[in-house]
């Protein structure tokens, strides 16, 4: 398979509905795929060929490393088969890779380097083209708690696999069916899971399920030696979500080493907190297997927003300006609000009460403002993993390293890669 550069890879974020942090210890969660997005460019410059290089803007970190110092001598290779993703991270290749990151001193970009290096080294044989460089824009707030590490790492692992020659080229045009399901898929999800694990050490695997597969899924983690099991919900109900990001920086990682410290210290206690996490979920999945809400049904799920959010704040993952959201969409009565993702700071999702009126959002909205928090409406249940090669040379123009660094908004990252009359988008 001859690999044709540049090309994009791309994968969506998500939003957690139900279940976060609950599906790290092995309970359902509910997630859906959102139409914001990541955005990977590989492009080759012969003339730099001893190098691979990374250009990450959005974290104001580039960073490049010898082909010959890295440690490929890590991963037996057998041309036969494709690599299979190990149940932890290895031991050998993370200390080979320690020097290589030694340097780095921000853990936001120790972070990105770690699982780069990791999956570039795991898929790609001392084979890879050198002048490679890497360049990532995402459309998704960074560490916000709507999937932007799970995307980078699906993005990752789908350009890594491709080039490796483990991922087929994509054929599904954008037209077809939503929720994917293929060999690929199976593939760049497990490998984004390690990239996943890099980033931050236990993640339950839900963030790069939905992030490969797009659409919504009810997701449980069976433990370390089984497969998880994931549900796709074909026929999520509408629903009115507002999403608010707070703008207060958090890191999942230590969201959930938190959690993880909770856990043992207060075993009995908060057994009960992820049970009833669990009850939620299960109860949430079965009302939203419905095509659509009844009033009964609607005032369940946002009483199950509500006690969603409570069990969280128990866990220790709130933030007084995620409480101050809340207060503001209690006080205006415009429906339910719960953090989403690790939380800490980032994101709320409220889940909105019908016919709320215009002059109502425009108070919030001010409220909203003087803190600094931006809302949005969210479209949920998007397209997974995809790839855009081309051979189109206005397209071909457009897909370079500087447009990619030089990009200032949502609108003309999309509006260069993503944007609807790009034809050549394929779906794993
Ligand atoms: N576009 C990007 N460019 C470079 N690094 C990125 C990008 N997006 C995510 N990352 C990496 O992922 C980290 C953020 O991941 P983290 O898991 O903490 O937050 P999140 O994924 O946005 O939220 P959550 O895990 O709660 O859904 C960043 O610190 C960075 O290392
Ligand atoms: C906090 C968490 O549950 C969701 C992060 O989006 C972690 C995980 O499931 O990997
Ligand atoms: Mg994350």
């Amino acid at each position: 398979m001859t690999v044709q550069f540049p090309f994009v890879t791309s994968a969506p974020g998500k939003v957690i509905i139900f279940g976060e942090h609950s599906a790290v210890y092995n309970r359902p969660a509910i997630a859906a795929a959102l139409s914001l997005r990541t955005y990977l460019l590989v492009t080759k410059n012969d003339s730099d060929s001893e190098y691979i290089s990374l250009e990450f803007p959005d974290i104001n970190f580039r960073c490049r490393w010898k082909k010959t110092d890295l440690p490929f001598h890590t991963v037996s290779v057998n041309d036969a088969q494709h690599p299979q993703p190990p149940e932890e991270l290895d031991p050998e290749m993370v200390n080979d890779l320690g020097p290589l990151l030694s340097a780095i001193d921000s853990p936001l970009h120790y972070g990105a380097a770690y699982a780069f290096l990791y999956l570039l080294v795991s898929l790609c044989s001392r084979s890879v083209p050198g002048g490679l460089t890497f360049a990532m824009r995402s459309t998704l707030p960074i560490g916000a708690g709507l999937g932007s590490s799970a995307s980078m790492s699906v993005c990752l692992a789908a350009a890594f696999g491709y080039i490796g020659g483990h991922v087929k080229e994509a054929t599904v045009c954008r037209d077809s069916k939503i929720a994917h399901d293929s060999e690929e898929c199976t593939f760049i999800d497990q490998w984004a899971f390690m990239g996943e694990k890099c980033i931050h050490g236990n993640p339950s695997g839900i963030d790069n399920a939905v992030a490969t597969h797009g659409g919504a899924v009810m997701f449980q983690r069976m433990g370390n030696s089984l497969p998880s099991v994931r549900t796709a919900m074909r026929n999520l109900p509408p629903m009115k979500l507002l999403l608010t990001n707070t703008k207060t920086p958090r890191r999942t990682a230590t969201l959930v080493a938190g959690v993880s410290k909770l856990v043992t210290d207060y075993p009995k206690s908060t057994a009960h907190i992820l049970d009833a996490m669990e009850a939620i979920a299960r109860e949430a999945y079965n009302m939203m297997l419905r095509p659509f809400l009844d009033e009964e049904a609607k005032r369940k799920l946002l009483k199950m927003i509500r006690i969603n959010h409570g069990l969280l704040v128990s866990l220790g993952v709130s933030h007084p300006n995620l409480e101050r959201i809340k207060l503001y969409c209690d006080e205006l009565s415009i429906g339910e609000t719960k953090l989403t993702g690790a939380g800490g700071g980032g994101c709320a999702i409220t889940l909105l009460r019908d016919n709320v009126k215009p002059e109502v959002f425009e108070k919030l909205n001010k409220e909203f403002a003087a803190h600094g928090f931006e809302s949005f409406r969210a479209t949920l249940g998007g397209k997974g993993a995809g790839i855009l090669i081309s051979n189109d040379e206005t397209i071909l123009e457009r897909l370079t390293v500087e447009n990619f660094i030089n990009f200032r908004s949502r609108d003309e990252i999309e509006e260069s890669v993503g944007c609807s009359e790009v034809e050549d988008w394929r779906y794993w």
